[in-house]
Parts: C-alpha cells; sequence; structure tokens
C-alpha cells in the first residue's frame, strides 16, 4: 500500500473514531452543561448515544443473561458506588438507583416524584390521588377483603388447569396462565364476564400490545411498536368506556345492581369523571395483566428443575388435604394462611424475578444525596439489584425457598411489590391467585419439558412443554 493511502486511512479512521466518541458524549455534555457551574451537579453516568442512550447496553445485558445485573454493574464498576448514576432510557434523561435506601427515599415522597405514564392518572393534588386510590382499592386492600372472590379464583384457576393439561399439543405456560389470570383481573376492575365476553377479548388482545410498546423506546411513528402500542390504548378506551355506559344504565335502573368491583364502585362514589374511570381501568389492566402468570410460571419452573423443593411444597398441601374432614371438601380461604411454605417459595420467586424496573419522575427540580435532579428525569429502580445482594441473601442466585425461615422479619430491601403510596394495590389479589395455582399443580400435575432449552427460545418468558396430570 502506498504510503499516503496509509496516511489517508489512518486520518480517516481517527476522524471517525473522534466523531464517534464526540457523538457518544454528546448526549451527557447536552445535559450535563447546565449544571457545571451549580453547586449540586448530576449524578456521575453516562448518556450513552443521542437519541438512543443507553437502550442497546441494557437489552444486550437482558439478551444475554436475563437480568438487568450486568446493565447495572457497568454504572457501579465505571463511576463507583455513589447509588444513582444519570443514563439516557427509554427516550427519557434518567437516574438509574442502585440502593433501597435511595429507591425508597424517592418512592415515599409523593410531593416530588410521581409514576409520569401518559396512562397514568396522577392528578395534580396527592388529596385527590389519594381519594381516587382509596375507592379503587377498598376491595382489594387487606388479605381478609379478597376473601370475598375467593370461590370465583378458585373456580377459575382450577378449571383453567384441567383445559391446559386436556391440551394435546405442548403449551406455552406463560402464555396460557395469562388468560385465567386475566379474567381474575376483570372480575375485580368490572365484576367478571357479565361484560360482553367480545369486549374483553379485544381488551385482552389490545392490551398485550400496549405493554409491547411502552417496553421499548417511544418513537411514534407508524411501524413502530409505541405507535402500535398508543393505538391500542385507543381500542382499549373505547371497549372500556363501552362497558362504562352499559354498567351505568344497568345501575341506574337497578341500584341493587351494584356490585363489589371497581368500576361499580367508581360509579357509586358519583363524582369521577367517565375519562377517568377509563384510565383507571387502563392503569389496572395495564399493571396486572402479565404479573400474576409471569411469577406463576417461572414458579412452576424453578420447582421442576428442583424436585426436592418441589416435594417438599407438594407434601405441605397433601398435609393440608389430610386435615379436611371429608375428601369431598375442596380448598377454602383459610387454608392459604396454612400454606407457609409455598409462601417462601412464592417469596423466592419474587425475589430472583423482580426484573421489570419501578419508574418515577422528578415532578420539579430536586436535590437528592448530595446531587441535582431535574425536573422531568425519569428514575429507574431495579428491585433485582437489591435482591442479589450477597451481603443480604447467601448464594443469592441460588433458588432456595428455606432462606427465608432464617429472616425473621423480611429485610428491609425487599418491597417486590413496592413501597409507599403507590405500592402495588394488587398484591393480596396476586398472592391469592399464585397460591391457589400452585395448590392445584402441586397436588395434580407435573410440567415435562421435552427440551428445557426451548425455554430460551422466544419469547424469552415463555416454558414450552406439556401439563400432565398425574394419577390418582
Ligand atoms: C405477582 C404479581 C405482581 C407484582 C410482582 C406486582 C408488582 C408491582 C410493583 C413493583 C408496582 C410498582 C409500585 C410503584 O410504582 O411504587 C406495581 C404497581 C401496580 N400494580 Fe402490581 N404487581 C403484581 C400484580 C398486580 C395485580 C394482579 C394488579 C391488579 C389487580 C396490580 C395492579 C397494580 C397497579 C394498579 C399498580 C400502580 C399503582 C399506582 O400507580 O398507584 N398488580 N405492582
Amino acid at each position: 500500500m502506498e504510503l499516503d493511502s496509509v496516511l489517508l486511512y489512518t486520518v480517516l479512521g481517527v476522524g471517525i473514531l473522534t466523531l464517534c466518541n464526540m457523538l457518544k458524549n454528546a448526549n451527557g455534555l447536552f445535559y450535563s452543561i447546565k449544571y457545571f457551574a451549580t453547586k449540586y451537579r448530576l449524578p456521575p453516568g453516562d448518556m450513552g448515544w443521542p437519541f438512543i442512550g443507553n437502550m442497546i447496553l441494557f437489552f444486550k445485558s437482558f439478551k444475554s443473561s436475563g437480568n438487568p445485573g450486568s446493565f447495572v454493574s457497568y454504572f457501579v464498576t465505571r463511576f463507583g458506588a455513589v447509588g444513582m448514576y444519570k443514563a439516557y432510557m427509554f427516550g427519557s434523561p434518567s437516574i438509574i438507583v442502585t440502593t433501597p435506601e435511595i429507591s425508597k427515599k424517592i418512592l415515599m415522597d409523593e410531593d416530588n416524584f410521581d409514576r409520569g405514564l401518559s396512562n397514568s392518572t396522577n392528578t395534580d393534588s396527592n388529596q385527590e390521588d389519594k381519594r381516587l386510590r382509596r375507592v379503587t382499592t377498598t376491595h382489594i386492600r387487606t388479605h381478609g377483603s379478597v376473601s370475598y372472590y375467593f370461590d370465583r379464583i378458585n373456580e377459575i384457576m382450577k378449571n383453567s388447569l384441567e383445559n391446559f393439561a386436556a391440551k394435546e399439543k405442548p403449551i406455552y405456560l406463560f402464555s396460557e396462565l395469562k388468560k385465567p389470570a386475566f379474567e381474575v383481573l376483570m372480575l375485580i376492575l368490572i365484576g367478571g364476564y357479565e361484560a360482553s365476553q367480545q369486549l374483553l377479548d379485544i381488551v385482552f388482545a389490545e392490551t398485550a400490545i400496549l405493554i409491547r410498546g411502552f417496553h421499548g423506546m417511544p418513537i411514534n411513528l407508524p411501524g413502530f411498536a409505541y405507535h402500535r402500542a398508543m393505538k391500542a390504548q385507543g381500542i382499549v378506551a373505547q371497549m372500556f368506556k363501552q362497558i362504562v355506559d352499559e354498567r351505568k344504565v344497568m345501575i341506574a335502573k337497578n341500584k341493587d345492581r351494584l356490585m363489589a368491583n371497581m368500576l361499580d364502585m367508581m360509579i357509586d362514589a358519583k363524582d369521577i369523571s367517565d375519562e377517568t374511570i377509563v384510565k383507571l381501568l387502563i392503569q389496572y389492566t395495564f399493571a396486572g395483566y402479565e404479573s400474576v402468570a409471569k411469577v406463576a410460571s417461572r414458579t412452576i419452573m424453578h420447582l421442576e428443575k428442583h424436585p426436592d423443593l418441589l416435594q417438599k411444597a407438594k407434601e405441605e398441601q397433601e398435609e393440608i388435604v389430610k386435615r379436611r374432614p371429608s375428601p369431598n371438601v375442596g380448598l377454602n380461604f383459610d387454608e392459604i394462611r396454612q400454606m407457609k411454605y409455598l409462601s417462601k417459595v412464592i417469596d423466592e420467586t419474587l425475589r430472583i424475578n423482580s426484573l421489570v424496573p419501578i419508574f418515577r419522575v422528578a415532578k420539579t427540580t430536586v436535590n437528592l444525596n448530595g446531587y441535582t435532579i431535574p425536573k422531568g428525569w425519569r428514575f429507574l429502580t431495579f428491585l433485582w439489584t437489591f435482591n442479589m445482594d450477597p451481603n443480604t441473601y447467601e448464594n443469592p442466585m441460588e433458588f432456595n425457598p428455606s432462606r427465608w425461615d432464617e429472616l425473621e422479619t423480611k429485610p428491609a430491601s425487599y418491597f417486590p411489590f413496592g413501597v409507599g403510596p403507590k405500592m402495588c394495590p394488587g398484591s393480596n389479589v396476586a398472592r391469592l391467585s399464585l397460591s391457589i395455582i400452585l395448590h392445584y399443580f402441586l397436588l395434580n400435575y407435573r410440567f415435562e419439558q421435552p427440551d428445557p432449552d426451548q425455554s430460551k427460545t422466544k419469547p424469552l418468558d415463555e416454558c414450552i412443554g406439556k401439563l400432565k396430570k398425574l394419577s390418582a
């Protein structure tokens, strides 16, 4: 090669590298420059490339290891253990929070932070948010209050497992479990399938699209998942509006038709607008759509991988059955509290599988732990980081429900349903649904995977296999 060409290529290479480097730092510079001279700077961090920010690293760490651990470690290793890092995620300048103490400060503080989702019903007044929360959750707030739904949830879960086992072909366990979980969700939200099945089928299908779109980049252009998600949100809103209208007519004709579900309680409150009712129904559907199915399928997979733990959990259920006065008596609500080991199995799954971040948005520019957080910036808390802390949990990667025996009280860093005023209102329904599914699974079924590695094929959360009914 001629000397001139070598020189040309070297200059070109250095030029491209410098340009890439400038571009890579441009995002960070653009957002940080205002705060260089201020007393409190932004937290350290890396805001990645313009527009896409850190999303490539984020998706890569999920894809390769199925956990956000390596993503979070990148910030801790590079910038030190300061507990919060600037980043650019899901189309917004963001702060990644890596300690439970800072997370709790944020999650408990309604004055400075809200959920900031486009489908959220957060009003400008904390008082009004609290009132709406009260109206929408009275029927599910405590373990006792969900007893009202026990019979229906029991029937839904029991029948669903029967149906899955009757299928000739292998099933996608997570996908299949979404259907009964959705049925339970609609029971809590609108009183079940008294509303038109056809409308709810549309809500079920469109919510899947809505969720997929909100998990990616918020690019509202045709062809992008987010754009389709915005359309799906509109369709779900239309379906719920129709259900609200029908329900109002029904109740106006006969007040006795008011029932213990979120929709009827909102209508009965009289001063909640239809628009807010619909938004709340969407918010709950979005939040409760996948979680129970995900935790149930993952618990089943953990137990199938550990036959000794499965046996222990099964024996507990058999003991419960033995204590019944007659073999014809079925599961009852009081027995749920007797499932001590199963409850630890569920906690262990929640510990290892809390993968979805909790979001908040700064309502005003705030000073937190010596750093400035500008108005509008997002916070992302990965519970997984705290749940995998070896200082709290010995061998954190190991699935070991008995670790909870030694933990007299749960660690302050363990909050799978969040903490504070916006903590998950569905936690009691979720725990009840999970206990019922797992009760029937342990007693009557096994999940057989012809090729357990298939669970790594797409979609990531799926496990393919056959639900086999055990012979009596
Ligand atoms: C195992 C299942 C579930 C898990 C692990 C879970 C976890 C969570 C978490 C971590 C949050 C965030 C809390 C925060 O932002 O501070 C949340 C919020 C929420 N969850 Fe759940 N959840 C589950 C099931 C459900 C179910 C079944 C429902 C519906 C009945 C539900 C309804 C909601 C709602 C409406 C919110 C938003 C609360 C608000 O913004 O005020 N969740 N959930």
